[in-house]
């Protein structure tokens, strides 16, 4: 039976947003190390790898899931148990980032609190065509009390960042950290 520190240190991410953003592009350079250029819808697929962060290992199980869009009804295995969210928008599609406060209010309705451990991810940073700003993405994330960072899975800029970001959040938000805050903020959707 694991002890009960290992069962903190697994944490489980989804990795959410409209279709074709570059969710899967972003998980496969974070696990695997390289770019996929081809365009593969994704059904749903998970990844593990371990993240050290603050001389902390964590065992961290990234859900990859397929492109929601505004009525998309939310998968309950894409809040239940999941600790925290990587949601993302590409920053060549207006649309796409239109979609993040709504999968944003969805999560939330779901979970039934204000406050989630999220990172808002601005993905393909490397394109041109930018319809997305960066002050845009970081006062949306502020707005919801999120992190933020934009990336290039392509150029490999910021993608293992957005994990230890996200692991940040989750953090912040234990109850077990050992921070001045004394009263868990809630937050993390885990209904085991
Ligand atoms: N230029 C550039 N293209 C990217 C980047 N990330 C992904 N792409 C491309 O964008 C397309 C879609 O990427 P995916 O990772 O499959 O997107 P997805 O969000 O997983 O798509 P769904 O599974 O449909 O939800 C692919 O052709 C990728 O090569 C990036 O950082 N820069």
């Amino acid at each position: 039976m694991p002890a009960a520190g290992d069962l903190l240190k697994k944490k489980r991410i989804a990795v959410l947003g409209s279709r074709s953003v570059g969710k899967s592009s972003l998980v496969v350079q974070f696990i695997e190390n390289h770019f996929v250029e081809a365009y593969y819808p994704t059904i749903e697929t998970s990844f593990s790898k371990t993240v050290k962060l603050n001389g902390v290992e964590y065992d961290c199980d990234i859900l990859d899931t397929a492109g929601q869009d505004e009525y998309s009804i939310l998968n309950s295995k894409h809040a239940i148990g999941i600790h925290g969210f990587v949601l993302v928008y590409s920053v060549a599609s207006r649309n796409s980032f239109n979609m993040i406060d709504i999968i944003y209010d969805k999560i939330t309705d779901f979970c039934g609190v204000e406050d989630i451990p999220c990172v808002v991810v601005g993905s393909k940073s490397d394109l041109k065509t930018r319809q997305v700003q960066s002050e845009e993405g970081e006062e949306l994330a502020k707005k919801r009390g999120a992190a933020w960072i934009e990336t290039s899975s392509k150029t490999n800029v910021n993608v293992g960042k957005v994990f230890e970001l996200c692991l940040a959040e989750i953090e912040k938000r234990s109850p077990t950290t050992t921070t001045t805050q004394t009263e868990p903020k809630g937050g993390s959707c885990v209904i085991m």
